[in-house]
Protein backbone atom coordinates (compact mmCIF):
# COMPACT_ATOMS: atom_id res chain seq x y z
CA UNK A 1 0.00 0.00 0.00
CA UNK A 2 1.64 3.25 -1.22
CA UNK A 3 1.40 6.74 1.01
CA UNK A 4 1.54 10.31 0.84
CA UNK A 5 3.80 12.25 2.78
CA UNK A 6 2.22 16.10 2.44
CA UNK A 7 3.77 19.17 3.82
CA UNK A 8 0.62 21.27 4.53
CA UNK A 9 0.08 25.11 4.35
CA UNK A 10 1.20 26.18 1.10
CA UNK A 11 -0.40 28.16 -1.47
CA UNK A 12 -0.55 26.94 -4.95
CA UNK A 13 -0.78 28.62 -7.93
CA UNK A 14 -1.28 28.12 -12.06
CA UNK A 15 -3.51 25.87 -14.23
CA UNK A 16 -4.15 22.38 -14.47
CA UNK A 17 -6.33 20.57 -17.05
CA UNK A 18 -8.79 18.09 -15.73
CA UNK A 19 -8.56 14.48 -16.81
CA UNK A 20 -11.29 12.73 -19.15
CA UNK A 21 -14.07 11.55 -16.87
CA UNK A 22 -13.53 8.41 -15.05
CA UNK A 23 -17.28 7.28 -14.90
CA UNK A 24 -17.57 8.26 -18.42
CA UNK A 25 -14.66 6.28 -19.52
CA UNK A 26 -16.22 2.88 -17.68
CA UNK A 27 -19.20 3.14 -19.54
CA UNK A 28 -17.54 3.85 -23.14
CA UNK A 29 -14.85 1.02 -22.90
CA UNK A 30 -17.94 -1.37 -21.71
CA UNK A 31 -19.69 0.11 -25.38
CA UNK A 32 -16.51 -0.96 -27.62
CA UNK A 33 -18.49 -4.82 -26.90
CA UNK A 34 -21.01 -3.88 -28.94
CA UNK A 35 -19.52 -3.72 -32.69
CA UNK A 36 -17.23 -6.31 -33.88
CA UNK A 37 -16.01 -3.20 -35.85
CA UNK A 38 -12.99 -0.48 -34.58
CA UNK A 39 -14.02 1.75 -31.78
CA UNK A 40 -11.47 4.81 -31.17
CA UNK A 41 -11.46 6.46 -27.62
CA UNK A 42 -9.50 9.63 -26.99
CA UNK A 43 -9.21 11.22 -23.54
CA UNK A 44 -9.11 7.60 -21.67
CA UNK A 45 -7.86 8.65 -18.33
CA UNK A 46 -4.68 6.79 -16.86
CA UNK A 47 -6.14 5.59 -13.96
CA UNK A 48 -6.59 2.54 -12.09
CA UNK A 49 -9.89 1.28 -12.70
CA UNK A 50 -10.02 2.39 -16.60
CA UNK A 51 -6.70 0.65 -16.82
CA UNK A 52 -8.33 -2.72 -15.05
CA UNK A 53 -11.25 -2.46 -17.38
CA UNK A 54 -8.85 -2.06 -20.39
CA UNK A 55 -7.07 -4.77 -19.16
CA UNK A 56 -10.12 -6.96 -18.80
CA UNK A 57 -11.43 -6.08 -22.52
CA UNK A 58 -7.85 -7.37 -24.01
CA UNK A 59 -8.26 -10.63 -21.59
CA UNK A 60 -11.87 -11.13 -23.01
CA UNK A 61 -10.26 -10.78 -26.55
CA UNK A 62 -11.00 -7.61 -27.64
CA UNK A 63 -7.83 -6.83 -29.62
CA UNK A 64 -6.27 -3.13 -27.87
CA UNK A 65 -4.34 -0.90 -29.58
CA UNK A 66 -2.83 2.65 -27.29
CA UNK A 67 -2.59 5.37 -30.27
CA UNK A 68 -0.82 7.62 -27.65
CA UNK A 69 -0.98 8.96 -23.94
CA UNK A 70 -4.36 8.90 -24.07
CA UNK A 71 -6.04 7.38 -27.10
CA UNK A 72 -6.70 3.71 -28.07
CA UNK A 73 -8.55 1.64 -30.76
CA UNK A 74 -10.88 -0.80 -29.97
CA UNK A 75 -11.89 -3.95 -32.15
CA UNK A 76 -14.02 -6.66 -30.59
CA UNK A 77 -14.07 -9.15 -33.43
CA UNK A 78 -13.43 -12.76 -31.69
CA UNK A 79 -14.81 -12.50 -28.43
CA UNK A 80 -13.97 -15.51 -25.54
CA UNK A 81 -16.66 -16.26 -23.78
CA UNK A 82 -14.61 -19.18 -21.79
CA UNK A 83 -12.75 -16.54 -20.28
CA UNK A 84 -15.84 -15.97 -18.24
CA UNK A 85 -14.61 -19.14 -15.92
CA UNK A 86 -11.48 -17.92 -15.38
CA UNK A 87 -9.90 -17.42 -12.20
CA UNK A 88 -8.90 -14.36 -13.32
CA UNK A 89 -11.76 -13.36 -14.55
CA UNK A 90 -13.28 -13.36 -11.05
CA UNK A 91 -10.36 -11.83 -9.82
CA UNK A 92 -10.46 -8.90 -12.43
CA UNK A 93 -14.12 -8.07 -12.80
CA UNK A 94 -14.76 -8.27 -9.02
CA UNK A 95 -12.12 -5.08 -8.32
CA UNK A 96 -14.26 -2.53 -9.77
CA UNK A 97 -17.70 -0.90 -10.19
CA UNK A 98 -17.05 -0.33 -13.79
CA UNK A 99 -17.04 -3.94 -14.93
CA UNK A 100 -20.57 -4.43 -13.93
CA UNK A 101 -21.27 -2.47 -17.60
CA UNK A 102 -19.75 -5.20 -19.66
CA UNK A 103 -23.00 -7.58 -18.91
CA UNK A 104 -25.34 -5.43 -21.00
CA UNK A 105 -23.25 -5.27 -23.87
CA UNK A 106 -22.59 -8.89 -23.91
CA UNK A 107 -25.96 -10.32 -23.34
CA UNK A 108 -27.23 -8.79 -26.22
CA UNK A 109 -24.38 -8.98 -28.72
CA UNK A 110 -23.62 -13.11 -27.35
CA UNK A 111 -26.62 -13.84 -25.51
CA UNK A 112 -24.82 -14.44 -22.26
CA UNK A 113 -22.75 -12.93 -19.73
CA UNK A 114 -21.90 -13.68 -15.65
CA UNK A 115 -19.47 -11.57 -13.56
CA UNK A 116 -18.98 -11.80 -10.02
CA UNK A 117 -20.35 -9.44 -7.24
CA UNK A 118 -18.08 -6.11 -8.27
CA UNK A 119 -15.95 -4.00 -6.25
CA UNK A 120 -15.67 -0.15 -6.58
CA UNK A 121 -15.86 2.36 -3.32
CA UNK A 122 -17.54 0.64 -0.07
CA UNK A 123 -19.29 3.46 0.59
CA UNK A 124 -22.74 1.56 1.91
CA UNK A 125 -24.82 -0.79 0.34
CA UNK A 126 -24.76 -0.85 -3.82
CA UNK A 127 -27.52 -2.93 -5.07
CA UNK A 128 -28.06 -4.22 -8.27
CA UNK A 129 -31.62 -4.99 -8.54
CA UNK A 130 -32.50 -1.88 -11.19
CA UNK A 131 -29.59 -3.74 -13.88
CA UNK A 132 -31.08 -7.01 -13.43
CA UNK A 133 -34.66 -6.79 -13.54
CA UNK A 134 -34.03 -4.39 -16.69
CA UNK A 135 -32.57 -7.26 -18.34
CA UNK A 136 -35.39 -9.53 -16.67
CA UNK A 137 -37.62 -7.19 -18.32
CA UNK A 138 -36.03 -7.40 -21.84
CA UNK A 139 -36.42 -11.04 -21.78
CA UNK A 140 -33.38 -12.23 -20.32
CA UNK A 141 -32.96 -15.13 -17.65
CA UNK A 142 -31.21 -14.15 -14.56
CA UNK A 143 -29.73 -16.09 -11.56
CA UNK A 144 -27.36 -15.29 -8.75
CA UNK A 145 -25.08 -18.54 -7.75
CA UNK A 146 -24.98 -17.64 -3.63
CA UNK A 147 -21.87 -20.08 -3.42
CA UNK A 148 -19.65 -18.76 -5.70
CA UNK A 149 -20.80 -14.89 -5.63
CA UNK A 150 -22.39 -14.41 -9.20
CA UNK A 151 -24.58 -13.26 -11.08
CA UNK A 152 -25.69 -15.24 -14.92
CA UNK A 153 -28.01 -13.54 -17.21
CA UNK A 154 -28.76 -15.30 -20.56
CA UNK A 155 -31.38 -15.25 -23.54
CA UNK A 156 -31.68 -16.17 -26.83
CA UNK A 157 -33.47 -13.00 -27.84
CA UNK A 158 -33.76 -9.97 -26.07
CA UNK A 159 -37.20 -8.34 -26.76
CA UNK A 160 -38.10 -4.60 -26.32
CA UNK A 161 -40.88 -3.18 -23.28
CA UNK A 162 -41.81 -0.68 -21.15
CA UNK A 163 -39.13 -0.22 -18.19
CA UNK A 164 -39.98 1.51 -15.29
CA UNK A 165 -36.76 1.94 -13.22
CA UNK A 166 -37.58 1.43 -9.42
CA UNK A 167 -34.29 4.27 -9.18
CA UNK A 168 -32.11 6.04 -11.43
CA UNK A 169 -29.55 3.67 -11.27
CA UNK A 170 -26.75 5.43 -13.71
CA UNK A 171 -24.85 2.30 -13.92
CA UNK A 172 -28.07 0.47 -14.60
CA UNK A 173 -29.52 2.65 -16.96
CA UNK A 174 -26.45 2.21 -19.27
CA UNK A 175 -26.57 -1.37 -19.12
CA UNK A 176 -29.86 -1.40 -20.06
CA UNK A 177 -29.74 1.35 -22.49
CA UNK A 178 -26.79 -0.67 -24.09
CA UNK A 179 -28.78 -4.28 -24.14
CA UNK A 180 -31.54 -3.00 -25.19
CA UNK A 181 -29.61 -1.11 -28.50
CA UNK A 182 -29.54 -4.42 -29.98
CA UNK A 183 -32.68 -5.79 -28.63
CA UNK A 184 -35.77 -6.44 -30.91
CA UNK A 185 -38.24 -3.86 -31.51
CA UNK A 186 -38.87 -0.59 -29.31
CA UNK A 187 -37.49 -0.24 -25.73
CA UNK A 188 -38.73 2.55 -23.44
CA UNK A 189 -37.07 3.67 -20.34
CA UNK A 190 -38.37 5.71 -17.70
CA UNK A 191 -37.04 7.26 -14.79
CA UNK A 192 -33.44 6.87 -16.60
CA UNK A 193 -30.97 8.65 -15.40
CA UNK A 194 -29.75 11.32 -17.26
CA UNK A 195 -26.17 12.71 -16.49
CA UNK A 196 -24.10 13.84 -18.88
CA UNK A 197 -21.88 10.39 -19.26
CA UNK A 198 -25.32 8.62 -20.23
CA UNK A 199 -25.72 11.56 -22.62
CA UNK A 200 -22.12 10.64 -24.17
CA UNK A 201 -22.77 7.23 -24.34
CA UNK A 202 -26.11 7.34 -26.03
CA UNK A 203 -24.51 9.81 -28.63
CA UNK A 204 -21.80 7.52 -28.95
CA UNK A 205 -24.31 4.69 -29.87
CA UNK A 206 -26.41 6.57 -31.81
CA UNK A 207 -23.01 7.10 -34.07
CA UNK A 208 -22.82 3.34 -34.06
CA UNK A 209 -25.91 2.99 -35.67
CA UNK A 210 -28.41 2.81 -32.92
CA UNK A 211 -32.24 4.84 -32.95
CA UNK A 212 -32.33 6.40 -29.00
CA UNK A 213 -34.25 9.31 -28.47
CA UNK A 214 -35.15 11.10 -25.68
CA UNK A 215 -31.36 11.74 -24.51
CA UNK A 216 -30.98 13.92 -21.60
CA UNK A 217 -33.81 13.33 -20.10
CA UNK A 218 -35.28 10.34 -17.73
CA UNK A 219 -37.33 9.21 -20.74
CA UNK A 220 -35.50 7.42 -23.36
CA UNK A 221 -37.00 5.34 -26.37
CA UNK A 222 -34.44 2.63 -28.11
CA UNK A 223 -35.72 1.69 -31.08
CA UNK A 224 -33.45 -2.21 -31.64
CA UNK A 225 -31.43 -2.05 -34.41
CA UNK A 226 -29.25 -5.96 -35.67
CA UNK A 227 -25.89 -4.55 -35.71
CA UNK A 228 -24.06 -1.39 -34.57
CA UNK A 229 -20.55 0.02 -36.43
CA UNK A 230 -17.54 1.11 -35.18
CA UNK A 231 -16.99 4.98 -34.32
CA UNK A 232 -14.71 7.50 -32.47
CA UNK A 233 -15.34 9.14 -29.01
CA UNK A 234 -13.37 11.74 -27.12
CA UNK A 235 -14.51 11.76 -22.94
CA UNK A 236 -16.04 14.86 -21.71
CA UNK A 237 -13.60 16.58 -18.75
CA UNK A 238 -14.02 14.95 -15.70
CA UNK A 239 -16.75 16.65 -13.66
CA UNK A 240 -15.54 15.24 -9.87
CA UNK A 241 -11.98 16.43 -11.05
CA UNK A 242 -13.21 19.63 -11.63
CA UNK A 243 -14.90 20.30 -8.61
CA UNK A 244 -12.32 18.44 -6.13
CA UNK A 245 -10.15 21.72 -7.91
CA UNK A 246 -12.13 23.95 -7.03
CA UNK A 247 -12.38 23.06 -3.71
CA UNK A 248 -9.09 22.22 -3.10
CA UNK A 249 -8.40 25.96 -4.48
CA UNK A 250 -10.54 27.23 -1.72
CA UNK A 251 -9.46 25.49 1.16
CA UNK A 252 -5.57 26.49 0.35
CA UNK A 253 -5.96 30.39 -0.64
CA UNK A 254 -4.86 29.44 -4.20
CA UNK A 255 -5.28 30.90 -7.62
CA UNK A 256 -6.43 28.12 -9.73
CA UNK A 257 -6.88 28.23 -13.31
CA UNK A 258 -9.26 24.93 -14.31
CA UNK A 259 -8.74 24.15 -18.03
CA UNK A 260 -11.04 23.16 -20.77
CA UNK A 261 -13.96 22.38 -18.07
CA UNK A 262 -16.36 21.52 -20.29
CA UNK A 263 -18.72 24.55 -18.69
CA UNK A 264 -22.09 23.77 -19.89
CA UNK A 265 -22.02 19.91 -18.72
CA UNK A 266 -20.80 20.82 -15.01
CA UNK A 267 -24.60 21.52 -14.14
CA UNK A 268 -24.99 23.09 -10.69
CA UNK A 269 -21.63 22.26 -9.51
CA UNK A 270 -20.14 25.41 -10.07
CA UNK A 271 -23.56 27.08 -8.12
CA UNK A 272 -22.95 24.78 -5.38
CA UNK A 273 -19.37 25.58 -4.27
CA UNK A 274 -20.32 29.67 -5.38
CA UNK A 275 -23.18 28.65 -2.46
CA UNK A 276 -20.31 28.09 0.23
CA UNK A 277 -18.75 31.39 -0.78
CA UNK A 278 -15.84 30.48 -3.32
CA UNK A 279 -15.67 33.09 -5.89
CA UNK A 280 -14.58 31.96 -9.55
CA UNK A 281 -14.43 33.30 -13.22
CA UNK A 282 -15.65 31.83 -16.13
CA UNK A 283 -12.93 32.33 -18.62
CA UNK A 284 -14.21 30.92 -21.74
CA UNK A 285 -14.46 27.28 -20.72
CA UNK A 286 -11.65 27.50 -17.74
CA UNK A 287 -12.65 28.53 -14.37
CA UNK A 288 -10.21 30.67 -12.76
CA UNK A 289 -10.20 30.81 -8.87
CA UNK A 290 -8.47 33.63 -7.24
CA UNK A 291 -6.82 33.24 -4.39
CA UNK A 292 -9.11 33.94 -0.79
CA UNK A 293 -8.35 34.61 2.54
CA UNK A 294 -12.03 33.88 3.46
CA UNK A 295 -15.20 32.81 2.11
CA UNK A 296 -18.71 32.84 3.75
CA UNK A 297 -21.61 30.15 3.22
CA UNK A 298 -24.85 31.71 2.16
CA UNK A 299 -27.77 31.45 4.24
CA UNK A 300 -31.28 30.50 2.61
CA UNK A 301 -33.29 33.59 1.80
CA UNK A 302 -35.13 33.07 5.14
CA UNK A 303 -31.79 33.06 6.92
CA UNK A 304 -32.07 29.53 8.15
CA UNK A 305 -28.86 27.25 7.79
CA UNK A 306 -27.79 25.92 4.10
CA UNK A 307 -28.23 22.38 3.55
CA UNK A 308 -26.35 20.81 0.65
CA UNK A 309 -27.35 17.42 -0.39
CA UNK A 310 -26.65 14.82 -3.56
CA UNK A 311 -29.59 14.08 -6.19
CA UNK A 312 -29.43 12.25 -9.01
CA UNK A 313 -28.50 14.63 -12.13
CA UNK A 314 -29.47 17.43 -12.42
CA UNK A 315 -28.80 17.33 -9.17
CA UNK A 316 -25.33 17.77 -7.41
CA UNK A 317 -23.42 14.50 -7.65
CA UNK A 318 -22.90 12.36 -4.18
CA UNK A 319 -19.49 12.24 -5.73
CA UNK A 320 -18.74 15.77 -4.60
CA UNK A 321 -20.48 15.97 -1.17
CA UNK A 322 -17.12 14.79 0.84
CA UNK A 323 -15.70 17.83 -1.21
CA UNK A 324 -18.15 20.06 -0.02
CA UNK A 325 -17.73 18.84 3.36
CA UNK A 326 -14.36 19.60 3.91
CA UNK A 327 -14.17 22.75 2.27
CA UNK A 328 -16.96 23.85 4.93
CA UNK A 329 -14.68 23.13 7.26
CA UNK A 330 -12.40 26.27 7.08
CA UNK A 331 -15.65 28.75 5.73
CA UNK A 332 -17.23 31.40 7.80
CA UNK A 333 -20.55 29.91 8.48
CA UNK A 334 -22.50 26.79 8.94
CA UNK A 335 -23.92 24.05 6.35
CA UNK A 336 -25.82 20.74 7.04
CA UNK A 337 -24.18 18.24 4.37
CA UNK A 338 -26.73 15.40 3.39
CA UNK A 339 -25.40 12.61 1.35
CA UNK A 340 -28.78 10.86 0.76
CA UNK A 341 -27.72 8.02 -1.77
CA UNK A 342 -24.89 6.11 -0.05
CA UNK A 343 -24.87 5.39 3.74
CA UNK A 344 -21.06 5.01 4.76
CA UNK A 345 -19.58 8.06 2.58
CA UNK A 346 -19.50 10.31 6.04
CA UNK A 347 -17.99 8.04 8.11
CA UNK A 348 -13.89 9.73 7.19
CA UNK A 349 -15.28 13.47 9.11
CA UNK A 350 -13.71 11.29 12.41
CA UNK A 351 -10.16 12.04 10.58
CA UNK A 352 -11.01 15.54 9.81
CA UNK A 353 -12.34 16.24 13.57
CA UNK A 354 -8.85 14.72 14.70
CA UNK A 355 -7.52 17.36 12.38
CA UNK A 356 -9.55 20.01 14.31
CA UNK A 357 -12.55 20.56 12.11
CA UNK A 358 -16.05 21.07 13.71
CA UNK A 359 -18.04 18.73 12.71
CA UNK A 360 -21.43 16.92 14.03
CA UNK A 361 -21.89 13.69 12.50
CA UNK A 362 -25.95 13.53 13.21
CA UNK A 363 -26.12 10.42 11.54
CA UNK A 364 -24.99 8.11 8.49
CA UNK A 365 -26.05 10.53 5.88
CA UNK A 366 -25.73 13.86 7.44
CA UNK A 367 -23.14 16.26 8.98
CA UNK A 368 -23.41 19.41 10.32
CA UNK A 369 -20.62 21.29 9.60
CA UNK A 370 -19.45 24.90 11.71
CA UNK A 371 -16.82 26.61 9.83
CA UNK A 372 -13.37 27.41 11.33
CA UNK A 373 -13.01 30.68 8.91
CA UNK A 374 -9.18 29.83 9.52
CA UNK A 375 -9.06 31.15 13.08
CA UNK A 376 -7.75 27.73 13.51
CA UNK A 377 -6.11 25.70 11.04
CA UNK A 378 -6.39 22.09 10.65
CA UNK A 379 -3.32 20.07 12.04
CA UNK A 380 -1.54 17.31 10.44
CA UNK A 381 -1.98 13.73 11.12
CA UNK A 382 -1.53 10.31 10.20
CA UNK A 383 -5.10 8.60 8.24
CA UNK A 384 -5.64 5.93 5.90
CA UNK A 385 -7.76 6.84 3.04
CA UNK A 386 -11.21 4.65 3.13
CA UNK A 387 -12.49 5.84 -0.77
CA UNK A 388 -11.74 7.66 -3.11
CA UNK A 389 -13.79 10.96 -3.18
CA UNK A 390 -12.96 10.74 0.92
CA UNK A 391 -9.64 10.02 0.16
CA UNK A 392 -8.98 13.34 -2.17
CA UNK A 393 -11.02 15.22 0.68
CA UNK A 394 -8.62 14.07 3.57
CA UNK A 395 -5.54 15.18 0.83
CA UNK A 396 -7.06 18.58 0.31
CA UNK A 397 -7.58 18.99 4.47
CA UNK A 398 -3.79 17.77 4.57
CA UNK A 399 -2.43 20.53 1.78
CA UNK A 400 -4.25 23.27 3.88
CA UNK A 401 -3.02 21.85 7.55
CA UNK A 402 -0.29 23.05 9.53
CA UNK A 403 2.36 20.53 9.58
CA UNK A 404 2.56 17.22 7.80
CA UNK A 405 0.12 14.70 6.92
CA UNK A 406 0.30 10.49 5.78
CA UNK A 407 -2.55 9.26 3.99
CA UNK A 408 -1.89 5.73 3.63
CA UNK A 409 -4.02 3.61 0.98
CA UNK A 410 -3.51 6.12 -1.72
CA UNK A 411 -4.36 3.44 -4.44
CA UNK A 412 -7.95 4.41 -3.29
CA UNK A 413 -7.30 7.93 -4.47
CA UNK A 414 -5.28 6.77 -7.47
CA UNK A 415 -8.11 4.87 -8.94
CA UNK A 416 -10.31 8.05 -10.17
CA UNK A 417 -7.25 11.05 -9.84
CA UNK A 418 -4.40 10.42 -12.62
CA UNK A 419 -0.89 11.72 -11.25
CA UNK A 420 -2.86 13.35 -8.68
CA UNK A 421 0.43 14.42 -6.50
CA UNK A 422 2.95 15.13 -9.98
CA UNK A 423 0.04 17.07 -11.16
CA UNK A 424 -0.54 19.41 -8.03
CA UNK A 425 2.87 19.53 -7.29
CA UNK A 426 3.79 20.90 -10.35
CA UNK A 427 1.07 24.10 -8.83
CA UNK A 428 3.55 24.00 -5.84
CA UNK A 429 2.42 21.56 -3.71
CA UNK A 430 4.58 19.09 -1.78
CA UNK A 431 3.09 15.75 -1.31
CA UNK A 432 5.71 12.84 -1.44
CA UNK A 433 4.83 9.00 -2.24
CA UNK A 434 5.71 6.86 -0.52
CA UNK A 435 5.52 2.80 -1.56
C1 LIG B 1 -18.85 3.64 -12.04
C2 LIG B 1 -19.85 4.72 -11.82
O1 LIG B 1 -20.34 5.32 -12.76
N1 LIG B 1 -20.11 5.03 -10.54
C3 LIG B 1 -21.05 6.09 -10.24
C4 LIG B 1 -22.45 5.55 -10.38
O2 LIG B 1 -22.55 4.42 -9.51
P1 LIG B 1 -23.79 3.42 -9.58
O3 LIG B 1 -24.34 3.39 -10.96
O4 LIG B 1 -23.32 2.18 -8.95
O5 LIG B 1 -24.83 4.14 -8.67
P2 LIG B 1 -26.42 4.16 -8.80
O6 LIG B 1 -26.81 5.30 -9.65
O7 LIG B 1 -26.90 2.80 -9.15
O8 LIG B 1 -26.85 4.45 -7.31
C5 LIG B 1 -26.06 5.06 -6.36
C6 LIG B 1 -26.73 5.00 -5.00
O9 LIG B 1 -27.79 5.89 -4.95
C7 LIG B 1 -28.99 5.24 -4.66
N2 LIG B 1 -30.02 5.87 -5.50
C8 LIG B 1 -29.84 5.91 -6.85
C9 LIG B 1 -30.82 6.46 -7.65
C10 LIG B 1 -31.97 7.00 -7.03
O10 LIG B 1 -32.88 7.49 -7.69
N3 LIG B 1 -32.07 6.95 -5.68
C11 LIG B 1 -31.11 6.39 -4.90
O11 LIG B 1 -31.22 6.36 -3.68
C12 LIG B 1 -28.77 3.78 -5.00
O12 LIG B 1 -29.61 2.94 -4.24
C13 LIG B 1 -27.31 3.63 -4.68
O13 LIG B 1 -27.09 3.38 -3.32
O14 LIG B 1 -23.39 6.55 -10.00
C14 LIG B 1 -23.28 7.00 -8.64
C15 LIG B 1 -24.40 8.01 -8.41
O15 LIG B 1 -24.22 9.16 -9.17
C16 LIG B 1 -21.90 7.58 -8.41
O16 LIG B 1 -21.75 7.87 -7.04
C17 LIG B 1 -20.80 6.61 -8.82
O17 LIG B 1 -19.56 7.25 -8.82
C1 LIG C 1 -18.22 5.94 -6.08
C2 LIG C 1 -17.35 6.14 -7.05
O1 LIG C 1 -16.83 5.20 -7.86
P1 LIG C 1 -17.26 3.67 -8.08
O2 LIG C 1 -18.70 3.69 -8.46
O3 LIG C 1 -16.37 3.26 -9.21
O4 LIG C 1 -16.97 2.97 -6.80
C3 LIG C 1 -16.85 7.50 -7.38
O5 LIG C 1 -16.33 7.66 -8.50
O6 LIG C 1 -16.95 8.41 -6.54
Amino acid sequence: MASFKITGGLKLSGEITPQGAKNEALQILCAVLLTSETVTIHKIPNIIDVVKLIDLLGDLGVEVKKLSEESYQFKAENIDLEFFGTKEYTQKAASLRGSIMLLGPLLSRFGKAMIPKPGGDKIGRRRLDTHFIGFEKLGAKFLFDNKSSFYHIDASALKGTYIHLDEASVTGTANIVMAASLAEGKTTIYNAACEPYLQQLCKMLNRMGAKITGIGSNLLHIEGVSELKGTEHTMLPDMIEIGSFIGLAAMTQSEITIKNVGLEHLGIIPDTFKRLGIKMEFRGDDIFIPSQQSYEIETFIDGSIMNIADAIWPGFTPDLISIVLVVATQAKGTVLVHQKMFESRLFFVDKLIDMGAQIILCDPHRATVIGLNRQINLRGISMTSPDIRAGVSLLIAALSADGESTIHNVEQIDRGYQNIDKRLNALGAKIERVD
